[in-house]
């Protein structure tokens, strides 16, 4: 049977504390595609991606992966589908750069296996690739913020996995970190699921967007199908000009609170 999603959610629910966080949430996400999941704070992206990379698995509905149910996945298969970047686990702080990639080759690996030759050169490759190779024996709590993110992907490369999921990869980097490194993880090949805030930043990279609101998807389709100024308005209670990026085949966002009236928002896109 041919497979054509890499992933299928069907009508996934997630509750904590008897509170419903996520809420009949269906999308699939074909090879090679690069897809945003945009939303408000506490809109549910967070815990949508956490049901995804396996750290939360009390959800109902059905989440596939190649075509497998997710709960049938063992840790490792898993690891072996999906490489995540996210809010680092306090874990790692100690280890060295080049011990933190290294992390990318256990799911690959027996216990106690020892590195082959090819090993280190998939590290040492993955390292150049994200300009760290000379960072490698750096502890990496030391690391700035844009570095830690760099070694992360870094770890993605070498897990060799098709999919590669980011939790906001871009929070807390200077504007030159936050195009680097959105730029790093597309040039990896992978497909690429990222939860991200910055909607002009989402309109440049993603071919698609999936819009949540409390916990429900409102939107999945093109940049330009779903940052309309009335839909944007409705999830973030703000107004906003939605216009064409005269440089780049993509929507731009303008908030401007107070500022925006009609003579303004001629020209531009109503939703
Ligand atoms: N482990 C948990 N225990 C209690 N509440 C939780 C837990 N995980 C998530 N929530 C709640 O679920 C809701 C969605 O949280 P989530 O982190 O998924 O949102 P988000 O869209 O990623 O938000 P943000 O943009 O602020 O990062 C929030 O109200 C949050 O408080």
């Amino acid at each position: 049977m041919k497979v054509s999603h890499l992933i299928k959610v069907d009508n996934l629910d997630w509750q904590v504390d008897r509170k419903s966080v996520l809420s009949g949430v269906s999308f699939t996400l074909s090879k090679g595609e690069t897809v945003g999941v945009v939303g408000p704070n506490g809109a549910g992206k967070t815990s949508l991606l956490k049901c995804l990379y396996g750290e939360h698995r009390n959800f109902a509905g059905n989440i596939s992966l190649t075509g497998k149910p997710i709960t049938q996945l063992s840790r490792n298969q898993l690891a072996k589908t999906i490489a995540v970047v996210a809010q680092t686990n306090v874990s790692i702080f100690n280890l060295s750069v080049y011990d933190v990639v290294r992390m990318g080759l256990l799911p690959h690996k027996a216990l106690f296996e020892s590195d082959t030759e090819a090993d280190i050169n998939l590290i040492n490759r993955a390292l150049q690739q994200v300009d760290l190779l000379d960072k490698q024996h750096q502890a990496y709590a030391t690391l700035s913020g844009g570095e830690q993110q760099r070694t992360l992907i870094a770890r993605a490369i070498v897990q060799q996995s098709p999919i590669l999921i980011m939790d906001e990869p871009t929070n807390h980097l200077d504007i030159y970190y936050q195009h680097q490194l959105i730029g790093l993880a597309k040039n990896t090949g992978r497909t690429l699921l990222l939860a991200i805030h910055d909607l002009n930043l989402a309109a440049q990279y993603c071919d698609r967007l999936i819009l949540l609101n409390q916990g429900q998807v409102v939107a999945d389709d093109t940049p330009n199908n779903v940052l309309t100024a009335k839909r944007l308005k409705q999830v973030f209670r703000l107004d906003c000009i939605v216009d064409q990026n005269p440089h780049l085949a993509c929507p731009r966002v303008t908030f401007a609170p107070n500022k925006i009236n009609d003579r303004q928002m001629t020209g531009a896109k109503h939703g």
